[in-house]
C-alpha cells in the first residue's frame, strides 16, 4: 500500500529533516510511526499525503509514485485526521461534512448522521459551529471528516488526543473496525498505549532516521530481561523478590508463608523507545 525508499527531505539548504527512510506498509495493516517532537513524523506524513513537495528518494501509494500523481481519484482514496485544524470553525459539524463530501463521488460516501452517531457525537452540537466545541468534540468531528469518504488509506495523527478514556476506547474500536474492513492505517502518535494496542508494526523515528521497526510484541520480547517480581509474606512481613523467569521452574524455593502477587517485568513500548533512541517520547 505504501512504499518508501531512501526518503530524504530538507527545509532549505542546511536543515535536513529526513535522512533516508525505508519502510513499507502492507494492505490492511495498522502501521505506527512513533517519535519525539522534531523527529520528522509530520514531515513524513505531509510528504506521504502530497502536501509537501520536493523530497528525495521514492514514495509510492497504491503502486503510484506520489511525485507524479496529480489526479483527484488518487487523493479520493485517502482520509486524513491531522492535528492542525482543518475544519471550518464557523460551520457546524454537519455543514463541514456536507462541504467536504462534495469532493467525493456519491457512491463512495457514508451517511453523515450514521458516522456522527458511531462517533457518539452529542446531538445538541450537530448544528452549532465547530468553534463552540470542546477538544473531544472537535476530534470527533475531525474523525468524521476522515471517515466520511470511506477511504482505503487513513492517515491519523494523534487520533485519541483530547479524548477522555472512554472516548479513546471508542476511537480505538473504530480504528480496529476500519482494519477489519481492510482499510490501511498510518498512525502517528506519542501515545504508547494506542501504538501497543492497535498497531501491527511500529517504526521508531529519531532525528529523521528509523532506528527500529517491528511488531510491538517482537520489540518488547527481543529486549525483555525476563524477570518476575514476587510479593510475599514471611514471618508477618511483606517482602519483594525479583527472580529470572527460569528460576520459577524450580518452584518458589525461597522462604515464604504466603505469595501475594506475581508480576512479569516486561518492558513497555516506551522503555523500548528510550532504549533505541536514548530519549523519551515528549
Ligand atoms: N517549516 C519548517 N521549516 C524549517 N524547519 C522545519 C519546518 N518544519 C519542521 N522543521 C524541522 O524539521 C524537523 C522535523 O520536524 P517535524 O515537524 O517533521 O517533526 P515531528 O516529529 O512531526 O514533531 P512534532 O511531534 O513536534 O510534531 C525538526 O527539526 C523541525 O524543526
Amino acid at each position: 500500500m505504501i512504499e518508501v525508499k531512501d526518503l530524504t527531505f530538507s527545509y532549505g539548504k542546511d536543515k535536513k529533516a529526513l535522512h533516508g527512510l525505508n519502510f513499507t506498509v502492507e494492505d490492511g495493516e495498522i502501521f505506527g510511526f512513533l517519535g519525539p517532537n522534531g523527529s520528522g513524523k509530520s514531515t513524513t506524513q505531509k510528504i506521504l499525503t502530497g502536501i509537501l513537495k520536493g523530497h528525495g528518494g521514492k514514495v509510492s501509494l497504491f503502486g503510484q509514485d506520489i511525485a507524479s500523481v496529480h489526479n483527484r481519484e488518487f487523493f479520493q482514496k485517502i482520509g486524513v485526521l491531522f492535528e492542525f485544524p482543518y475544519l471550518y470553525s464557523n460551520l457546524s459539524a454537519v455543514d463541514n461534512l456536507r462541504y467536504f463530501s462534495a469532493f467525493y463521488p456519491k457512491e463512495q460516501l457514508r451517511d453523515i448522521g450514521e458516522v456522527l452517531e458511531k462517533l457518539e457525537f452529542k446531538s445538541d452540537f450537530i448544528k452549532k459551529p465547530v468553534s463552540s466545541y470542546s477538544k473531544g468534540m472537535r476530534q470527533r468531528a475531525s474523525m468524521a471528516r476522515a471517515l466520511i469518504s470511506n477511504p482505503r488509506l487513513l492517515f491519523l495523527d494523534e487520533p485519541t488526543s483530547g479524548l477522555d478514556p472512554s472516548g479513546a476506547v471508542l476511537f480505538r474500536r473504530i480504528i480496529e473496525e476500519e482494519r477489519r474492513k481492510g482499510t490501511t492505517v498510518f498512525l502517528t502518535t506519542h501515545n504508547m498505549l494506542d501504538a501497543d494496542l492497535l498497531c501491527d508494526r511500529v517504526a521508531f523515528l529519531s532525528s529523521g532516521e528509523i532506528v527500529a521497526l517491528d511488531t510491538p510484541g517482537n520489540l518488547k520480547e527481543k529486549n525483555s530481561n525476563r524477570h518476575i517480581r514476587i510479593d510475599y509474606l514471611y514471618q508477618g512481613k511483606r517482602e519483594e523478590k525479583v527472580i529470572d523467569i527460569h528460576e520459577l521452574e524450580a518452584g518458589m524455593s525461597f522462604l515464604h508463608d504466603e505469595i501475594i502477587s506475581i508480576h512479569s517485568q516486561e518492558p513497555t513500548l516506551e522503555d523500548m523507545f528510550i532504549q533505541y533512541t536514548g530519549r523519551g517520547l515528549s
